[in-house]
């Protein structure tokens, strides 16, 4: 019955045809790279829109929508799924997980969902505060939910998309800014009942190892750093993928909890399996492989970016590899039968390292891992995050965001121990963990974003095209010769897949930062995208005026349809007149940085995102923060309650620098 689709054999066999885009990256693999062809380069000018759908949220979008059955499901920020008609537009039911809004601090980038698996009828979504909930797909109702998180002590969070391989619905989580250990569940896929469990990094080597993996790793972490108590890291927040032939998972780890090397491992040591691609048997959780790509992690180089199998030939031989852009800044293609390093190619400016000796191991900087004060490029946004990479056997090219976010780094020497929390540490007062201080001087870098088209095999680009911020969106490449990708400004755009030719362009509401999707339905082809600015760069900084709530954007050829309205961002004015006391300006510096910078940026030098910039909102605001933070109304869309957290005057100190700096960069009045 088709209402018990999709199967492992069907997103196999769908890869042919193209006619549903039935799992996260389409394939198995992870390529997306569609074979549907009817939208070519000979006609994409011709694109309009089909209809729209609104998504009913105004924070981060970074869903890959599945389509099949003629039905899109899709989520919104805060983990709400939504079943549309693809046909009409229409919904046909929507599932909200209910995730309490005052956890959204324990998220630290965005209340963000990048999407469901679907798997024999049942849609699977993993919920901001760590619930994997399995919903029927013909009716939207909850059928079973399991808790992932094994210590609610701990700040857990999932944002990625489960995927269901060999029958188990697979989630990891997301925390390691927090200090949390990473690892991945599979559940039985029909009725939730835990398979097992694979921990990134090893625990107390006072208890007995889960496996001869951890027992291995734990060789590889200095035990003077109690690392086990800050949890570790190594969270599988994005990406995983599936070779059914050779029955391997691949997936990419995260970076270290705390971020800072030294004081995670004293002596040094690779702290296995962080910033790695590690293969695991899908049925049993059994460890396989690993490459780390990232020795002893200490910039927040999470290597749980896309990963994509192709079948390359490579000297002359086939090789069955996974391709691979973290954010480290290199491009690695690995052999995905054995785990050796085949190569690896800077694709941005990097120095952090010299680049890798023929076995696969970085050659060190030495000033990037002093703790003085580093201009990090790549920074810990990284030169490519988790926008989605496609990867084209027709073009033999790999498509991605590349970027540069400038970020001056270094060793925060006051750091204590989970829980450390200092004025002056990012977020700190909030549980962020890092062992790393920003440095206000300004980083040398400069920002930029651009899409790259990637040759595997040469490991060199042959073509980019320039956006005007970093911070773009996932790509979509498909056999009529095209990439797709959403920007940070507002466009859907489609590139020819060989030169990188603008071919055509859409006006977007907002800034993009999710990946595009095709698929046919009574023989007609699709282009949809779900819009929505955010992310951990989107809540603070804008490169686009348009604000528009989160919208599904579908495309054919022809379309007649109108574009919903857009919302223009209100940009405010300047804040003027609040009274503070200039004494207060450097303390209530430091306050802002441990409480407030992340979500609200620099006041009066940033613009806002998804989130207002304090420089330019009104008076009164700021004026009685105090109403705000201490369980303010704006706890209700996901503002943390600082009520013990920060006190009356620390509050006044706030104040201080907001209208303080707001004053400072106000340009002088004629
Ligand atoms: O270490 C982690 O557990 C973790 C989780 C997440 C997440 O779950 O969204 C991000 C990051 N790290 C991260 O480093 C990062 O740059 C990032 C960007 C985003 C986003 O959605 O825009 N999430 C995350
Ligand atoms: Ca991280």
């Amino acid at each position: 019955a088709p209402a018990a689709m999709p199967t492992e054999a069907s997103i196999t066999a769908n890869q042919a045809t193209g006619k549903e885009w039935p799992s996260h990256g389409f394939d198995h693999a992870g390529t997306r790279f569609s074979p549907l062809t009817q939208i070519s380069r000979d006609n994409v000018a011709k694109l309009g829109l089909a209809w729209s759908y609104d998504l009913e949220s105004t924070r981060g979008v970074e869903a890959t929508p599945i389509v099949v059955n003629g039905v899109m499901y899709v989520t919104a920020s805060w983990s709400v799924v939504h079943a549309v008609d693809v046909k009409t537009g229409k919904r046909l039911w929507s599932f909200d997980p209910k995730v309490p809004r005052e956890q959204a601090f324990m998220a630290c980038c965005d209340v963000v969902n990048r999407g469901v698996a679907v798997h024999e009828g049942k849609v699977y979504v993993g919920t901001l505060d760590g619930r994997l909930v399995a919903i029927d797909a013909a009716s939207g109702k909850r059928l079973w939910e399991q808790d992932t998180v094994e210590d609610r002590s701990r700040p857990y969070t999932i944002t990625g998309a489960p995927r269901v391989f060999r029958g188990n619905v697979i989630i990891g989580n997301g925390g390691a800014e927090f200090g949390v250990r990473g690892y991945i569940t599979a559940y039985d896929a029909a009725t939730g009942k835990e398979k097992w469990r694979w921990y990134t990094v090893p625990g107390d080597p006072s208890k007995p190892f889960e496996d001869a993996s951890m027992e291995a790793a734990a060789k590889t972490w200095d035990p003077a750093g109690k690392w086990w108590e800050t949890g570790g890291g190594g969270t599988v927040w994005n990406s995983m993928v599936f070779d059914p032939e050779l029955n391997l998972m691949y997936i990419g780890t995260g970076n270290g909890s705390p971020w800072n090397h030294r004081l995670r491992s004293p002596a040094g040591g690779d702290n296995l399996y962080l910033a790695s691609i590690v293969a695991l048997r899908p049925d049993t959780g059994e460890y396989v492989w690993h490459y780390q790509e990232t020795p002893g992690d200490n910039w927040d180089y999470t290597s749980v970016q896309d990963l994509i199998l192709a079948d390359l030939t490579l000297d002359g031989k086939p090789r069955k590899v996974v391709m691979h852009a973290p954010k480290n800044g290199f491009f690695f293609v690995i052999d995905r039968v054995t785990g050796e390093f085949i190569s690896a190619k800077n694709f941005v400016d990097v120095n952090w390292t010299k680049g890798y000796d023929a076995n696969g191991r970085p050659i060190d900087v030495p000033e990037a891992r002093s703790g003085q004060p580093y201009d990090a490029i790549p920074g810990p946004f990284g030169a490519h995050n988790w926008h989605s990479m496609s990867y084209s056997p027709q073009t033999g090219l790999a498509y991605f965001p590349a970027q540069n976010i400038p970020l001056n780094l270094s060793a925060d020497t006051s750091w204590k121990g989970y829980g450390t929390n200092k004025p002056g540490q990012p977020m700190s007062n909030i549980g962020w963990n890092l062992g790393t201080a920003l440095n206000v001087e300004a980083p040398t870098s400069k920002p930029f974003g651009r899409l790259l088209a990637w040759d595997p095999v040469k490991q060199q680009e042959r073509w980019r095209y320039e956006h005007v911020a970093p911070w773009n969106g996932g790509t979509l490449a498909t056999a009529g010769k095209l990439v797709f990708q959403g920007t940070a400004d507002a466009r859907l755009m489609a590139f020819d897949a060989d030169t990188g030719k603008v071919l055509w362009q859409s006006p977007m509401g907002t800034g993009v930062i999710a990946a595009p999707v095709t698929y046919e339905v009574d023989g007609e082809q699709y282009v949809s995208i779900a819009a929505g600015w955010g992310g951990v760069f989107g809540q603070s900084q804008r490169a686009s005026e348009n604000n528009t709530p989160g919208t599904v954007y579908t495309f054919k050829l022809n379309g007649k349809a109108a574009m919903p309205a857009f919302t223009q961002h209100q940009a405010g004015n300047l804040l003027s007149g609040v009274k503070y006391d200039p004494a207060h300006v450097e303390e209530g510096t430091a306050l802002y940085v441990s409480n407030c910078l992340f979500c609200h940026g620099v006041p009066g030098v940033d613009k806002g995102g998804n989130l207002p910039n304090l420089g330019y909102v009104d008076r009164m605001f700021i004026e009685n923060l105090d109403r705000f933070v201490f369980n303010g109304p704006f706890t209700s869309l996901g503002m943390p309650d600082f009520t013990g957290r920060l006190s009356a005057e620390d509050v006044e100190k706030i104040k201080a620098f907001i209208q303080g700096t707001a004053d400072a960069v106000r340009p002088p009045q004629p």
